[in-house]
Parts: C-alpha cells; sequence; structure tokens
C-alpha cells in the first residue's frame, strides 16, 4: 500500500493563507475532509494531487520527500470539483479517451469493468442522458483508469439525492480497500461514519474536519 504525508503544509494564494501546519497521513481506507465553504478543503486536495505546490512543507511519497512529483502521479487518480465530458460521447469512448490520454487502450472487457466497479451498466449510453450523480461517478470511473493507489475526489456527492449519495459512498468503500482515497464534502452524511462525533484536535486549517477511519477530527 502507497503511503502520502503531507508535513507541515502550509498553503495560500498571493499573501493570502489558506491552510496552516497541515500533517495528514494516508495508508489506506477513506479520509474525509468536512468543513464549510471557503474552509480550503479543494486547496487541500488540489495539493496533495500536486497542481498547487505547497507554499512551504513537504508532501512525502512512501517516505520519501517528493521533490519530483512525476512518480507519485503515476498511481494519483484526482477527481475535480467540477467534471464536464462531451455529451454526444457513449460511457464508453469517454473511458476510452481518457485511457488514452494516459497510454492506455480499454478492450470492451475493461470498459465493462471500469463502468461495473461505479454501477453504470451501459456502456453505450451516452454522457448527455446521464444524471448528475452518474457523472459523478462516471468521474470516479475515469479517475480509477490505471488502478491508482491514491484517489483524491473532490465532493463526489454534491448535488446528487441521498440515494445517489449512499452509493457513492458504498463504491468508494468497496473501492478503498486497497487503495487511499481523500475525499471533502459538507455533509458528515456523506461520510461512511455520520454518527460519528466530532473530536477536538491539533489545528490545520480554520473551521475545516478531518475523518480518518472512522474518528472526526476538528481543525481550528
Ligand atoms: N485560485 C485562487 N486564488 C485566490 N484565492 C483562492 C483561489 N482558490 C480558492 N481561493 C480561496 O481560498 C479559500 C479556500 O477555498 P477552497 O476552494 O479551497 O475552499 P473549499 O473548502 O473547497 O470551499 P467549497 O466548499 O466552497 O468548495 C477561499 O477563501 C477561496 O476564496
Amino acid at each position: 500500500m502507497d503511503h502520502l504525508e503531507l508535513r507541515d503544509v502550509h498553503q495560500g494564494y498571493g499573501r493570502t493563507a489558506i491552510l496552516k501546519h497541515v500533517n495528514l497521513h494516508l495508508a489506506g481506507g477513506v479520509t474525509g475532509l468536512l468543513g464549510r465553504n471557503g474552509a480550503g478543503k479543494t486547496t487541500l486536495l488540489k495539493t496533495m494531487a500536486t497542481l498547487i505546490p505547497p507554499t512551504s512543507g513537504t508532501l512525502i511519497y512512501n517516505g520519501t520527500p517528493m521533490d519530483d512529483p512525476a512518480v507519485y502521479r503515476q498511481r494519483l487518480g484526482y477527481v475535480p470539483q467540477h467534471v464536464e465530458f462531451y455529451p454526444h460521447w457513449s460511457a464508453r469512448k469517454t473511458l476510452r479517451f481518457f485511457a488514452q490520454l494516459r497510454g492506455q487502450r480499454l478492450t470492451d472487457a475493461d470498459v465493462r469493468g471500469a463502468l461495473d466497479t461505479v454501477g453504470l451498466p451501459d456502456p453505450g449510453l451516452r454522457v448527455g442522458a446521464y444524471s448528475g450523480g452518474m457523472k459523478r461517478r462516471l468521474a470516479l470511473a475515469t479517475a480509477l483508469l490505471g488502478d491508482p493507489s491514491i484517489l483524491v475526489v473532490d465532493e463526489p456527492t454534491a448535488g446528487v439525492d441521498p440515494d445517489g449519495r449512499t452509493l457513492i459512498r458504498k463504491i468508494l468503500g468497496n473501492i478503498s480497500r486497497d487503495r487511499s482515497v481523500v475525499l471533502s464534502t459538507h455533509t458528515r452524511y456523506s461520510l461512511n461514519h455520520p454518527k460519528t462525533p466530532v473530536k477536538p484536535s491539533t489545528a490545520v486549517a480554520h473551521g475545516l474536519y478531518k475523518v480518518a477511519g472512522g474518528v472526526l477530527r476538528r481543525r481550528r
């Protein structure tokens, strides 16, 4: 199992500090970031996805500080907050397109397998005919191409109805058995342990909460 550690990471935009003293260790299972709008969830996830280098602090991958993120990126899957697909393309064509970007070729069986994982049975269906929840699941399927060991998912259940949230939660639980999944959400009901009490913990960012292994920890 690959490990990602954030050690005393600070992050910001220009002179505005957003995250301070972030310490986080991903080593399997689901980790949730729970926080109000603007708390810094997306900023933290983008940092973990190496889209924005930290202002200071270190990302450590499998015990080694990450000077060059190329190797880590090969093992990373990322679902951004907003994902768009070509509406006239089928799910099959969409997945093949994303696979090609990774240098992969997908057989029909690969496509079916990728869609089965996220509960989308029909490879021929036009993505324009998908609901919002189905699109979130297709985005997950694209991020899972290449079998990443670390999956970063920004608001997987935003705009998804309660049944859809339960389904996505279940899918994320299943795929976290042999990888680390880190996700952001506004509501603890999107997490696997909705009734777990929030416990005060070490400061990471104002108003941001973390749930790891079922224990919610409040961030100052
Ligand atoms: N590119 C940017 N340039 C400047 N400030 C930014 C940028 N992106 C985000 N911010 C600011 O950083 C702060 C954290 O934003 P971020 O998107 O990480 O929060 P969030 O917790 O994901 O919010 P939401 O729940 O609304 O998605 C906000 O104050 C936001 O205005």
